[in-house]
């Protein structure tokens, strides 16, 4: 049998499938959100990143990931990663705003 027709494979990755579908959409309405707090932050002269608040994010999804069993350190880089960019969006927004 060859991989594309075991019928396991097909369901799991079906399973898949639909789990990326949801993470697409979830990442679509944090930036939806995170465009909105820029933008905030831009009128009200606020700075883009804030870090004291990253840290407890950061703390907040280890302890998460934990009782997840997910593997802590690649949550902690998964948050960074999306924060590091919304932090981009954010320097954009005050730039353009200025
Ligand atoms: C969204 C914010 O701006 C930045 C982005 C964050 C995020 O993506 O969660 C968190 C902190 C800030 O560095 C915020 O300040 O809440």
């Amino acid at each position: 049998m060859t991989q594309a027709t075991d019928p396991e494979l097909l369901r799991l990755r079906s399973s898949i499938d639909n789990l990326d579908a949801a993470l697409v959409h979830l990442l679509a309405e944090r930036f939806k959100v995170t465009q909105r707090v820029g933008e905030l932050k831009a009128t009200k002269g606020l700075p883009p990143a804030d870090p004291d608040r990253e840290k407890r994010q950061i703390e907040r999804l280890r302890a998460l990931a934990v009782e997840a069993q997910l593997d802590p350190e690649f949550a902690e880089k998964f948050l960074t990663f999306i924060v590091t960019e919304v932090v981009r969006h954010h320097e954009r927004i005050a730039k353009d705003h200025a």
